[in-house]
């Protein structure tokens, strides 16, 4: 069985995005420097979308508003995770608070556009930043 994931795609606007919130790993040691998207495992007895919001309060110490999934290739618009995880992603905007790498994380960054392929993102990643950045203006 996959198991699943989910991750927050944070912009600035929903509508008119210019920039995206990248989190940068600090566990296990393989991902370790990897950048991703803030997010998680969905735990026994949570909609995915309870998840995604405990994990972005965790991790980064915001709430956000969900906006549509960026659609994967996989069942459920879905994005492969190697073997084991499929992940959903959601566009997202903060209500409150500031990101932060409070937990899993030890530096976040806004990326636009120019300087989305700066950081070396989590290579199952890639295709998702690739969607993403048909978006960004
Ligand atoms: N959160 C997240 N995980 C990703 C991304 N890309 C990617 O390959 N992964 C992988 C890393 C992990 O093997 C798996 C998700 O697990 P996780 O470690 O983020 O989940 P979690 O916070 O619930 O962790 P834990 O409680 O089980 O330690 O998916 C991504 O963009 N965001």
């Amino acid at each position: 069985m996959v198991r699943a994931v989910v991750g927050a795609a944070i912009v600035d606007d929903l509508d008119h995005p210019t920039r995206l919130l990248s989190a940068r790993r600090t566990e296990p040691p393989a991902l370790a420097g990897g950048w991703e998207f803030a997010g998680g495992k969905v735990d026994p007895g949570e909609t995915p979308e309870q998840a995604l919001h405990r994990e972005l309060i965790e991790e980064l110490g915001v709430t956000v508003r969900l906006g549509e999934v960026v659609p994967g290739p996989l069942a459920d618009g879905r994005w492969p995770l190697g073997e084991s995880y499929a992940m959903t992603v959601w566009w997202a905007v903060v209500d409150s608070g500031v990101p932060a790498p409070i937990e899993d994380h030890d530096a976040v960054r806004w990326l636009t556009a120019e300087d989305l392929y700066d950081v070396p993102w989590l290579p199952a990643d890639l295709p998702i930043v690739d969607a993403i950045a048909t978006r960004l203006r």
